[in-house]
C-alpha cells in the first residue's frame, strides 16, 4: 500500500519508519524541510509542498496526518480537500478534540478516521495502541497500515462512529494524568517519609510482581535512575493539559464524577504559579488572622 504522511515530528516519523519496515511505500511532507530530508534518507518519497504531495499519491489516496492538534489540522485539510473524493481516506493520528473530528468527518470529501494514538515516541519499538473512529470500510482498508504502526493486529481497534477514537484517547489521557499523580504522591511520601530510601530500588521491586506494576512505573524507575532519587534539577512545573481539560469538561457535561482526574489536572495548573499558589499563600495568612500562627514569608 502507498501511504502519504504529513507531519514528520516525534510521532509522525515513527509512523513513517514502521510503515516502511512493513514493506509499504510512504510519501512524506512536513513544513520543516529537514524533517522531510530525514524521512527521505529513511526511504520515504519526499514532497516539497501539499500540491507535490498529492501529485505523488496514486488516484486513490490514503493519507495520515500527524501534525499538532488544532489549526494545523484544519489548515492542512483545507489544502488537501480540493484533491480528495469519497474513495480517499484521511487519518488524523494526533490528539485532536473529538468534536473537532466529528466536524471534520462531516465536511471532508474523503472518508475520515480519527485515530487516538498511545505509546509515545518512547513506545516506538513495541508499536502503538490505536483507537480508531469512523467508517468501517475505511478502517478495514487501512488495516495493513494499522497492523504496522500498532503493536500488531491486537494493537488497534475500531471504536465506533466518527469522533469515538479521539474520545477514547481523550479519556485515556485523563487516566494517564491520574496515574501520574498517584505515583507522584506515593513517591513523594516515600521521599519525605521516615526512611532514607533509594526510590529507584523501590520502583524496581514494585515493577517485579507488585500489584501496581506498569509502564508508567517503569518510567518512574528510569527517572530515578537517570536523575537521582531526589529528581535532581527537575522543576516542579508540569506542562500540557489540553486532553485532561477536555476529559474533565466532558465529565461535567455527562455528570460523571472524576475527582482523581480533576485533581491531577488542577495540580498541573497549580504547578505553574510563578511564586507559589495564591490560595496557599492566603490560607497561610488567614491562619495568622484567626490563630496568630506565625506566617512563613518568601525570601
Ligand atoms: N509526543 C507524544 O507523546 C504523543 C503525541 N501525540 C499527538 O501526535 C501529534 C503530533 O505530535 P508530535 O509528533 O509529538 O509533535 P511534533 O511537534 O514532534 O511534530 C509535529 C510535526 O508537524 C509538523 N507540522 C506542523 N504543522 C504542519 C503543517 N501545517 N503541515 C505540515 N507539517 C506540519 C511540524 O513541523 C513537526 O515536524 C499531536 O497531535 C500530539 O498531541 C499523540 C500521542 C503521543
Ligand atoms: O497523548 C500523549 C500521551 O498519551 C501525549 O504525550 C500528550 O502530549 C500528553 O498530553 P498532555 O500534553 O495533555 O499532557
Amino acid at each position: 500500500m502507498q501511504l502519504g504522511l504529513i507531519g514528520l515530528g516525534r510521532m509522525g516519523r515513527i509512523v513513517v519508519d514502521r510503515t516502511l519496515a512493513a514493506g509499504h511505500d510512504v510519501v512524506a511532507f512536513d513544513l520543516d524541510d529537514a524533517a522531510v530530508e530525514r524521512a527521505a534518507d529513511a526511504g520515504a518519497e519526499p514532497a516539497d509542498s501539499i500540491d507535490d504531495f498529492v501529485d505523488r499519491l496514486g488516484a486513490t489516496k490514503r493519507i495520515w496526518l500527524m501534525v499538532p492538534a488544532g489549526d494545523a489540522i484544519d489548515v492542512t485539510l483545507e489544502e488537501l480537500e480540493p484533491h480528495l473524493d469519497g474513495d480517499d481516506i484521511v487519518v488524523d493520528g494526533g490528539n485532536s478534540y473529538f468534536e473537532d473530528s466529528v466536524r471534520r468527518a462531516e465536511s471532508c470529501p474523503a472518508a475520515y478516521l480519527d485515530c487516538g494514538t498511545s505509546g509515545g515516541p518512547a513506545g516506538a519499538e513495541l508499536g502503538f495502541s490505536l483507537m480508531v473512529g469512523g467508517p468501517q470500510w475505511a478502517y478495514d482498508e487501512l488495516e495493513p497500515v494499522f497492523d504496522a504502526v500498532a503493536t500488531g493486529p491486537d494493537g488497534h481497534e475500531r471504536m465506533g462512529a466518527a469522533g469515538s477514537g479521539h474520545y477514547v484517547k481523550m479519556i485515556h489521557n485523563g487516566v494517564e494524568y491520574a496515574l501520574m499523580q498517584t505515583y507522584g504522591e506515593g513517591f513523594e511520601l516515600l521521599h519525605e517519609g521516615r526512611y532514607d530510601l533509594d526510590l529507584e530500588a523501590v520502583a524496581s521491586v514494585w515493577n517485579n510482581g507488585a500489584v501496581i506494576r506498569s509502564w508508567l512505573l517503569e518510567l518512574c524507575e528510569e527517572a530515578f535512575r537517570e536523575e537521582g532519587t531526589d529528581l535532581g534539577t527537575v522543576a516542579d512545573r508540569i506542562e500540557g493539559g489540553s486532553t485532561g481539560t477536555w476529559t474533565v469538561q466532558e465529565a461535567l457535561e455527562q455528570e460523571v464524577p472524576l475527582p482523581l482526574i480533576y485533581t491531577a489536572l488542577s495540580e498541573r495548573f497549580g504547578s505553574r504559579a510563578d511564586d507559589g499558589r495564591f490560595s496557599r499563600r492566603l490560607a497561610n495568612r488567614l491562619r495568622y488572622g484567626f490563630g496568630r500562627h506565625e506566617v512563613p514569608r518568601r525570601e
